[in-house]
Formats: structure tokens, C-alpha cells, sequence
């Protein structure tokens, strides 16, 4: 598969003097005041910014911010200038616009050990269309490109993928590298046995990765909303539950293609269910197979809890991709907790590879306060996920081969 290929690394290259483009992700979320409410990807993107300024490189750093249509303010990076530079230990420029004059300028001026921060690339519609006039026009100011933005990997943007066109050599930076060396190293080579924690709340978004990850685990433990089609296809009743009609017979599928493979299929035996969708709602938990009509399930219970704590521990290698319930509702929280707890202890006493893929689960892992916990904490939902299920990334195919 094509993105198990080795990119090239940064080591490989020589920086003294010489203008880096670097593509990073720093798609950081910002509360109405413009401050940032989570500094994960800035503070992931540090590492190889700070070997590039130590090796005498003058970086010119891009990023897009939200999905503006045109120049909006509200998705300026200026807001990210003074994180930044009190991360890199270094006062980071930041140029009006992310091509054109101002920026040749700019760029042409920075010292050895300088940054130069461009605006948000998607202000250009021909950032989203990979347009090559617009790859050229952003790799004119530098000399080599790093692309360190593994949260967009899956896109084919003139940032991501266009510019490696006009800039060798294009190789990867190290977040991004880690990323692969994870969630592609790992998951074909794991510690076996191996299993996969997939939750959510449809079924309809996760088949790709369910079937990709059938032919490579020992377990897969389901939870979230998905589990109400499973259930609903072997003949359950599921009340108000979260269910794809048009999925049943795909249910029914999956769950005899785990058979086939050999794969221990765990469905939660109990559930949490609650007569509203609300945080206030009336719960109760009850077995998988009597769910009241005019209820929903919103976690799993304490019983389907115990089990796959259970098989958890027989594990080397685990992956898990969203939440077991509806996390974001303290009522319903605990199935979705007690599996970042179940991980981080995994991790720190029997040195369990655990791999949490981006998204929701990432967010409830921080909710739990164990992030420093885990292996490896993905910083891309999508591209994680397109990863997962076996699609190469555009962004990682256009680097330079090892
Ligand atoms: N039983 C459930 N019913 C409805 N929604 C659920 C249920 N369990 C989980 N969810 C919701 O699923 C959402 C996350 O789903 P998804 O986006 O597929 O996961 P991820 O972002 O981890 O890939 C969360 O907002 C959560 O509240
Ligand atoms: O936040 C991102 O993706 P994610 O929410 O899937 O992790 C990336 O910055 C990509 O952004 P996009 O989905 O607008 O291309």
C-alpha cells in the first residue's frame, strides 16, 4: 500500500542559510474572544520547527485555520503569533497575506533562526484547489518544504501537496513521521494480540475502518451509537436509539465477516439508557436485549465495562476510535472514561502500545486528564481515519521517497 512507503526525513537535509517551507496544522480551536481554547497542534508542531531554527534554517511557516470562504478575519493566524513565539523562543514575524510582495520581503529579510508566520492559505479558493499557479506562487520564498501538517494529509491543497512540486527536496517533518510510524507501523506490525475500540456515533462513517481493521485485529470491541444497528439487525429491540435503517444488513455482515476471520466481536451486553437526549435525562442500565421502548441507549453499562476491561488486558497493541457514549453528558461519560482509564493503566504498567485515532476520543482522553498517558494521541481526526482504513494520504505520497 502506498502509504506504508518510508518518506524522507529532515536529517537528511542540509539547512544552514537555507529558507524551509513548513506545513503545519495549526487548525487550533479559538473561543469568541480569538483565544485559543487547545494548543495541542501548535505545541506538536514545535519539534521540528526548533530543529530546523537550531540547524541555522529560516522557516517560512503556513497553515490554514477553519474552512473560510475568502479573507475572513475571524480565521486570521494572528491570534496564534504569540503562543507561538513563546514556544519557539523566538519572536515569530507574521506576514498580512500568505503570497505576494509583502511576503517576498519578509522572507528575503529573515535571519538565520527567524520564522516568518504567512496567513491563513485557505483565504485563497486556490489553496482547496491545489491550483499550481498558486503552489508556485507560496514555494517561490523557500527552498525546501517540510511538511509537518499531518491533520490535512488527507487533503490535496496546494499547501499540502501542490507545492512539493516546486520545491526538493519535499520530506517529511517529525510529528509527521510519528503520526505514520503509529498509525501505519504499528497497526501492520503490532504486538499481537491486537485489538481495535471503535465507537462513534454511526456506523456509516466507521465501515472503512471497521473492515480495514477486521483483517488485522483479535478484538474489536464496539460502542457508541453504531451499536444500535448491530443490535437492531440481530432482532433486538432499540426503543429511540441512534439507528441506520439503510445499515442492517451491513451490521449483519460485519459482524460475519468477524466471525469468519476469527475476530472475538464484542458487542455491550448492557446499556445506559435515558428517556431524553439531554444532560438532565432520567437513566437507568439495562441488558443490551431490553431496551424500553421510548428510551435510548446512550452509554454502555457497567457490565459490557467489565468485559472489555476483561479482553483489554489480554492485549500488546490496542487503537481506539471514538467515544462509547455520549461523553459530552456527565451521565453518560463512564463507559467512554473507564476506557481511557483502562488504557492509560495498560500503558504505564504493562507497556501496552495504545494508539487513540483523532476525533472525539482524543477529546475525551484530555476530558480525563490522561493524555500523557497513552503511546501515541493522533493529532488528525479525518486523516487518521483515512489512514486507519487503508487510503493513502495525498500529502504523504507527494514527499520525496526515503
Ligand atoms: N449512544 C449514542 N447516541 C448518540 N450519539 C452518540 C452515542 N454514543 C456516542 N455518540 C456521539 O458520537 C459522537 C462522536 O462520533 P464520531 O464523530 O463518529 O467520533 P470521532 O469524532 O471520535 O470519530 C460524540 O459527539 C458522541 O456524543
Ligand atoms: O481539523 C482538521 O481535521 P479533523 O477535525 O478531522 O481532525 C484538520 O485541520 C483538517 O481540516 P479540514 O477538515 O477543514 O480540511
Amino acid at each position: 500500500m502506498a502509504t506504508k512507503r518510508s518518506v524522507g526525513t529532515l536529517g537528511e537535509a542540509d539547512l544552514k542559510g537555507k529558507k524551509v517551507f513548513v506545513r503545519a496544522d495549526l487548525n487550533v480551536p479559538l473561543d469568541d474572544a480569538q483565544n485559543i481554547t487547545d494548543d495541542t497542534r501548535i505545541r506538536a508542531s514545535v519539534p521540528t520547527i526548533k530543529f530546523l531554527l537550531e540547524k541555522g534554517a529560516k522557516i517560512v511557516l503556513a497553515s490554514h485555520l477553519g474552512r473560510p470562504k475568502g479573507v475572513t478575519p475571524k480565521y486570521s493566524l494572528k491570534p496564534l503569533v504569540p503562543r507561538l513565539s513563546e514556544l519557539l523562543g523566538v519572536n515569530v514575524v507574521m506576514a498580512n497575506d500568505c503570497i505576494g510582495e509583502e511576503v517576498e520581503k519578509l522572507a528575503a529579510a529573515l535571519p538565520e533562526g527567524g520564522v516568518l508566520l504567512l496567513e491563513n492559505v485557505r483565504f485563497y479558493k486556490e489553496e482547496e484547489k491545489n491550483d499550481p499557479e498558486f503552489a508556485k506562487k507560496l514555494a517561490s520564498v523557500a527552498d525546501l518544504y517540510v511538511n509537518d501538517a499531518f491533520g490535512t494529509a488527507h487533503r490535496a491543497h496546494a499547501s499540502t501537496e501542490g507545492v512539493t512540486k516546486f520545491l526538493k527536496p519535499s520530506v517529511a517533518g517529525f510529528l509527521m513521521q510519528k503520526e505514520l510510524d503509529y498509525l501505519v507501523g504499528a497497526v501492520a506490525n503490532p504486538k499481537k494480540p491486537f485489538a481495535a475500540i471503535v465507537g462513534g456515533s454511526k456506523v456509516s462513517t466507521k465501515i472503512g475502518v471497521i473492515e480495514s481493521l477486521l483483517a488485522k485485529v483479535d478484538i474489536l470491541i464496539l460502542g457508541g451509537g453504531m451499536i444500535y444497528t448491530f443490535y437492531k439487525a440481530q432482532g433486538y429491540a432499540v426503543g429511540k436509539s441512534l439507528v441506520e435503517e439503510d445499515k442492517l444488513e451491513l451490521a449483519t455482515s460485519l459482524i460475519e465477516k468477524a466471525k469468519a476471520k476469527g475476530v472475538s466481536l464484542l458487542l455491550p451486553t448492557d446499556i445506559v439508557v435515558a428517556d431524553k437526549f439531554a444532560p438532565d435525562a432520567e437513566s437507568k442500565i439495562v441488558p443490551a436485549t431490553a431496551i424500553p421502548d421510548d428510551w435510548m441507549g446512550l452509554d454502555v453499562g457497567p457490565d459490557a465495562t467489565k468485559t472489555f476491561n476483561e479482553a483489554l488486558d489480554t492485549t500488546q497493541t490496542i487503537i481506539w476510535n471514538g467515544p462509547m457514549g455520549v461523553f459530552e453528558f456527565e451521565k453518560f461519560a463512564a463507559g467512554t472514561e473507564a476506557i481511557a482509564k483502562k488504557l492509560a493503566e495498560l500503558t504505564t504498567s504493562k507497556g501496552v502500545t495504545t494508539i487513540i485515532g483523532g476525533g472525539d476520543s482524543v477529546a475525551a482522553v484530555e476530558k480525563a486528564g490522561l493524555a500523557d498517558k497513552m503511546s501515541h494521541i493522533s493529532t488528525g481526526g479525518g486523516a487518521s481515519l483515512e489512514l486507519l482504513e487503508g487510503k493513502p494520504l495525498p500529502g504523504v505520497l507527494a514527499l520525496d521517497e526515503a
